[in-house]
């Protein structure tokens, strides 16, 4: 269903409105609510791709772009390749603000509500090589949905658990960043998404703010001194947004954080008095920006804020995963041509890769959260042969695999696990790439051409001619 076929909006989501805009831009945001929206996607810049000259650039994020019309993305192999994300633009305004803030790259990163992940792939993108993020997400079928978008996005930065996040209590003190993309009343997702129209009420916004609450009183002590927490939501009333500032502010000490912002990008800056000074919230309405509908805050914790730093366990004592002892880091090292900084944790026989320098954080998670995946997982040795998984070949670590280009019907073929008619000289475990991307694992076994795409991943929809 389009916005078109259901043009109504709530009667009481229209009063609310009229008196949060004035009379003569009240009509301008209904007309723009009641319009189509944009397509946009976020490249990923270790992944990079040609991009087609109809873009244009979204004004507060280098990386991403509006297109010119929504194309089928399940038919683009650059998409399963995880080359963009498609989100929408406001959201990437996350990324201005980690740059005005000049957050520690080298720091730990919380993204709390995270699915289906495009937050936190920025996140990632952000602290890229040096940091690490744990992106969280309570329910978990979405957590799954989740787990898959961060292995498509390669970088191997971060941790995906699926945890409420009242089981975060005893982590204070230790991340640099939380983001808590809030579960809200979807206001500003109204032209996108019809249902959210039909399921809201003055009851539901006023549900929402409460359980808003209770997140940000689990939440407010995670971050560590001078570390952030930013607030956001996707609904424009005051009870989900600058009561929340109001909320967290009399619970948690905090600075307030002003963000610079180019007139003509169209966003409003709101202020909020507190005891401890005016915050400032960031709204985006869809009359005045390229983008939906989205609320945004960041506070400051003092420099005297608890901090957790973790101490390096003697043992590790986990009921799934394990350290891996030298033989096994020397062998992995050897055989896929990894770095010292590379550290190695087994599951049952598959082995995963993690930055060392974070071994010890990540062992406090492991031991503290559900994960349900961290690193990448690279595979196992079979009779002393290597079997590398799909989430190694679509990482961005170096693969000493051969590679074959595909065409765009092979790469169809491909992620469809059609049988494949491919020219390959090299037996063995050959490196699938488009555009020279890679976009998973085939064997040539002499007679025939196996595919390993992962069989949950495939294209199930019939490509158009
Ligand atoms: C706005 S969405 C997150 C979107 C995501 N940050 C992104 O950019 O792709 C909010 C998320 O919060 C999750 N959620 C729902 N109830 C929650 C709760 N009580 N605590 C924490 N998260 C919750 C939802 O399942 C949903 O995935």
């Amino acid at each position: 269903m389009t916005s078109q076929d259901s043009p109504k909006l709530p009667k009481a989501f229209e009063q609310q409105m009229a008196s949060i805009l004035e009379a003569d831009e009240y009509s301008l945001f209904k007309a723009a609510l009641l319009s189509p929206s944009n397509t946009s996607i976020r490249i990923n810049p270790r992944k990079s791709s040609p991009l087609s000259a109809d873009t244009t650039p979204v004004p507060w994020n280098s990386q991403g772009f509006f297109l010119p019309q929504r194309p089928k993305f399940t038919f683009d192999p650059l998409f399963h390749a995880g080359a963009y994300y498609v989100q929408e633009a406001s959201s990437m305004f996350i990324g201005h603000i980690l740059n005005h803030l000049q957050a520690p790259k080298e720091g730990l990163y919380l993204d709390l509500c995270a699915a289906p992940g495009g937050k936190s792939s920025l996140l990632a993108d952000y602290i890229g090589e040096e940091g690490m993020l744990v992106a969280n997400e309570v329910i978990k079928t979405r957590a799954s949905i989740l787990k898959e978008n961060m292995i498509k996005w390669g970088l191997g930065n971060t941790v995906v658990t699926n945890n409420d996040p009242s089981h975060f209590e005893p982590l204070e003190g230790l991340f640099d960043v939380v983001l808590v993309d809030a579960p809200c009343s979807g206001e500003g997702m109204f032209r996108k998404d019809v249902q959210a129209r039909e399921e809201w009420s003055p009851e539901n916004v006023k549900l929402c703010a409460a359980r808003q609450q209770r997140i940000l009183d689990q939440t407010g002590a995670l971050p560590g001194p001078e570390g952030y927490l930013i607030y956001s939501t996707c609904t424009f009333n005051q009870q989900e947004n600058e009561d929340m500032i109001r909320f967290l502010t009399e619970e948690f000490a905090y600075e307030p954080v002003r963000i610079p912002l180019n007139p003509d990008w169209g966003i409003v800056e709101t202020e909020t008095d507190t005891e401890w000074g005016t915050f400032y919230g960031y709204r985006f309405f869809p009359h005045m920006v390229s983008g939906e509908g989205l609320f945004i805050t960041v506070f400051k914790r003092p420099s005297d804020a608890h901090v957790q730093e973790p101490k390096k366990m003697k043992d590790f004592k986990h009921i799934l995963l394990q350290r891996t002892n030298k033989a096994e880091k020397h062998q992995l090292r050897e055989e896929l041509k990894l770095d010292e900084t590379v550290d190695f944790y087994k599951l049952k026989k598959s082995f995963f890769a993690l930055k060392g320098f974070w071994a010890k954080y990540f062992e406090l998670l492991a031991t503290t959260l559900n994960v349900k995946y961290f690193g990448t997982e690279l595979g196992k040795f079979n009779k002393g042969q290597f079997i590398p998984t799909h989430d190694f070949a679509v990482s961005i670590l170096p693969k000493n695999f051969p590679k074959h280009e595909a065409s765009l019907e092979a790469a169809h073929s491909y992620l469809k696990k059609d049988e494949l008619e491919l020219d390959i000289s090299q037996d063995g475990w050959v490196l699938l790439t488009y555009q020279h991307l890679p976009l998973g694992w085939i064997k040539n076994i002499g007679n025939r051409i196996n595919n390993y795409y992962p069989k949950e991943w495939r294209i199930r929809m019939k490509l158009m001619e």
